[in-house]
């Protein structure tokens, strides 16, 4: 009998002695190596996180489903200048994804100003439970970040690094495909930013590239989280973390809804020189989310794949 190895996201669990620094355990020095190694070989893993309780967990997937009943043209006030960032109705590519984006989720002014253009009357339930899940998601972020920088002994950058971050929360609706539909949810494409937390509800869907062209689908558990780098994040470590293709193929006959923080930078990135010698030459010049942004929506065609030595490699 052949048995066909199905290949799996590597699956870390930053809890207990795994994730205290201040123990010096050998815990979370390898902790920090596997995640590193993970980045590397996948450009993501599955996070196992017990600090995001159960309770904020079915909280956040409850309030966010009416959202997505209210008439388009009140959807439609969730706008933003920078391109991508607002509301996203289904369209002829994507018909089966609705989704909204909070630019600073993580700052309670903002989610209340994006819960006051939605509902005029209040719903301080949403507003809370979001700005809550946006804190608890970047934490997971800012963790992750710091283990990496440490990885790789370039932790002297981290704090200003943390200090330029910007967090946008993109909150998406897929339903289930009509009978005559295929079931593409979200098309193929590499993200943009430095690190996305992705969390979704128990409808599977999300699928990763391997660097040799398989496809690996995540099967989610209500206490785990995709951790995956984008191109900020591949530029930064001067081409040794990953930027994996991903896309969403819808499963079962229920809707997805899906949660990812998204992690950006205010200011200018640079590689560290720490991450540059003779075997590993620096790649890129200095670079900014912005610039990236203006670069691929310039031609949509650069949407979809890898597009950051185009845009600043040396
Ligand atoms: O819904 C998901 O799980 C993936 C979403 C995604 O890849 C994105 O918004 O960039
Ligand atoms: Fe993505």
């Amino acid at each position: 009998m052949v048995f066909k190895i199905v290949p799996k996201l590597p699956t870390i669990h930053l809890t207990g002695e795994n994730v205290k620094p201040a123990s010096g355990s050998s815990s979370w020095i390898s902790t920090c190596k596997n995640i590193r190694q993970a980045l590397e070989d996948f450009g993501c893993f599955v996070a196992i996180y017990d600090k995001v309780p159960l309770d904020l967990h079915n909280q956040v997937f409850g309030v966010i489903q009416p959202m997505f009943e209210l008439p388009t043209e009140v959807k439609a006030r969730n706008t933003s200048n920078i391109p991508y960032h607002g509301y996203y109705k289904p369209g002829p590519v994507m018909p089966l994804l609705d989704s909204f984006g909070i630019e600073d989720a993580t700052i309670l002014d903002k989610t209340q100003s994006f819960t006051d253009l939605l509902w005029p009357n209040g719903n301080q339930k949403f507003c809370e439970t979001v700005h809550e899940y946006a804190k608890q998601a970047s934490e997971l972020e800012n963790m992750v970040t710091r283990m990496v920088f440490e990885s790789y002994g370039a932790e002297k950058y981290l704090d200003s690094h943390l200090n330029s971050a910007t967090y946008l929360l993109r909150i998406a609706k897929y339903r289930v495909p009509e009978k005559n539909e295929g079931p593409l949810g979200g098309v193929a494409h590499t993200d943009k930013n430095f690190i996305t937390v992705l969390h979704q509800n128990d409808v599977d869907g999300l699928e990763v590239q391997t660097k040799d062209g398989h496809w690996i689908s995540y099967e989610a558990s209500r206490n785990s989280f995709v951790v995956m780098a984008g191109e900020l994040f591949l530029a930064w470590s001067n081409s040794r973390i990953h930027a994996p293709l991903h896309r969403v193929i819808m499963k079962g006959n229920k809707p997805r809804y899906s949660l990812a923080l998204f992690s950006r930078s205010k200011d200018t990135i640079e590689t560290p020189k720490e991450l540059v010698d003779d075997e590993h030459p620096l790649l890129f010049k200095p670079f900014d989310y912005m610039g990236l942004l203006k670069f691929y929506t310039e031609d949509v065609s650069r949407m979809a794949f890898c597009t950051i030595k185009d845009y600043c490699g040396v």
